[in-house]
């Protein structure tokens, strides 16, 4: 395998320090390109000195230009370049073979759709920017010719039990290969047994503590109102070409099996694993073959429960707030991830109940026409609107 060379959108986060991870176990077949991330400068410097990127940039312009003079006091080779007149150059260049896409939520939209058109391998992380975007996202991707990858556990599970004659051509037909359902799993995150009248109680640590995945702050969340759940629904819909009727969520509470395929034969096909992102890391990196990923392997006989049932939706709503707005058309999805990550960032800064995120999700959605285009242009007005609706809804309920 010759040396592929990737840019890390994200590369401060959870995915991120990940990425990293499985690139420096297989340092002779990956090296790094560019780092880019937000405001995180010390995990930016010392991920530099380790990684030697040829460029480097965080968003927020004052951490990015300390980053310029500790790297120079370094004396390292790294390039702090700037982030918004850069960032195509990042994930368009020549020597970028593969692009992980990492930023958490609707600001690594226009860096990813930069490495699509640029053709490149996308490894897909951010579920964010397809959930806005999707039919727009899917054309690119098939208009450029990119290589598309999913990330998400969920996701790159399905990939790995789809038949491998359509595994990564996005509009296959699932029947004619004799595909019948895609069983989504989720966790049912940490609150899948607690008293549905202490929700409103829960607190900001109770509801980041997910009880198999270590992630970060926004998923963590997501997790626990199954809103992470509707987004993969809405994922999985543009990635496999499904509708939402083949298309079914159940809860494993375990995490081991990361997702399902079943077949007309009656067989269902699973992919299991540790609760560890190197694997689907690892999987998408070295496509279609395999590397180590420093994750161990199962152990069968240690193993106890293995339990699955159907998602209650009282104590989800989001989820079912999510699978109507995937049936309802884009511009519902749009609205939702905005509303959403507004609520969650309420929620997180203290400002909101962690039930309100229902509530300004739903209210949001219920207060927007559904009239926009479905260009980039459209998408982006839409997400902004939602955004400045989701802000007043969070007012009327603030603490
Ligand atoms: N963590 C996981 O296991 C999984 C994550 N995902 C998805 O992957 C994505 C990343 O998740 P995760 O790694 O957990 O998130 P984290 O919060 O851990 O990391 C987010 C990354 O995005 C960067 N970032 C945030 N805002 C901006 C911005 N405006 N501009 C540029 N960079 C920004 C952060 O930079 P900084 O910290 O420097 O500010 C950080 O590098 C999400 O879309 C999530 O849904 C999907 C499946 C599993
Ligand atoms: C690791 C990953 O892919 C997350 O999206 C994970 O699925 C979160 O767990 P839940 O199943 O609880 O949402
Ligand atoms: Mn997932």
């Amino acid at each position: 395998m010759s040396s592929k060379s990737v840019t890390i959108l994200g590369s401060t986060g959870s995915i991120g320090q990940s990425t990293l991870d499985v690139i420096a176990r297989n340092q002779e077949q990956y090296s790094v390109f560019a780092l880019v991330a937000g405001r995180n400068l010390e995990q930016m410097v010392s991920d530099c000195a380790v990684h030697k990127p040829q460029f480097a940039t965080l968003s927020c312009a004052d951490a990015n230009k300390q980053l310029a003079e500790r790297l120079n006091a370094l004396g390292s080779a790294t390039q702090v370049v700037d982030y918004k007149q850069d960032m195509a150059m990042l994930c368009q260049h020549s020597d970028v073979d593969m692009v992980m896409s990492a930023i958490v939520g609707a600001a690594g939209l226009i860096p990813t759709l930069y490495a699509i058109e640029a053709a490149k391998v996308v490894m897909l992380a951010n579920k964010e920017s397809l959930v806005m975007s999707g039919q727009l996202f899917m054309d690119k991707v098939r208009q450029h010719g990119a290589t598309l990858l999913p990330i998400d556990s969920e996701h790159n599970a399905i990939f790995q039990c789809m038949p491998e004659a359509i595994q990564g051509h996005h509009d296959a037909t699932l029947t004619a290969h004799g595909v019948t359902k895609i069983l989504l799993t989720g966790s049912g995150g940490p609150f899948r047994e607690r008293a549905l009248d202490t929700f409103a109680d829960i607190s900001v640590a109770e509801a980041v503590a997910h009880p198999n995945w270590s992630m970060g702050q926004k998923i963590s969340v997501d997790s626990a109102t199954m809103m992470n759940k509707g987004l993969e629904f809405i994922e999985a819909k543009w990635l496999f070409n499904a509708s939402a009727d083949d298309i079914e969520v159940v809860i494993h509470p375990q995490s081991m099996i990361h997702s399902m395929v079943q077949y007309s034969d009656g067989s269902v096909l699973a992919q299991m694993g540790q609760p560890d992102m190197r694997t689907p890391i690892a999987h998408a990196l070295a496509y279609p073959q395999r590397i180590n990923a420093g994750v161990a392997p199962l152990d069968f006989s240690a193993m106890k429960d293995f339990s699955f049932h159907a998602p209650d939706f009282n104590r989800y709503p989001n989820l079912r707030l999510a699978i109507e707005a995937c049936k309802a058309g884009q511009s519902a999805t749009t609205i939702i991830n905005a509303a959403n990550e507004e609520a969650v960032a309420a929620f997180l800064a203290g400002q909101i109940r962690f039930t309100d995120i229902y509530a300004v999700n739903a209210d949001t959605l219920a207060a927007m026409s559904s009239q926009y285009d479905e260009c980039l242009q459209g998408i982006l007005q839409c997400d902004g609107d939602a955004r400045r609706v989701a802000q007043q809804q969070i007012k009327s309920r603030a603490n």
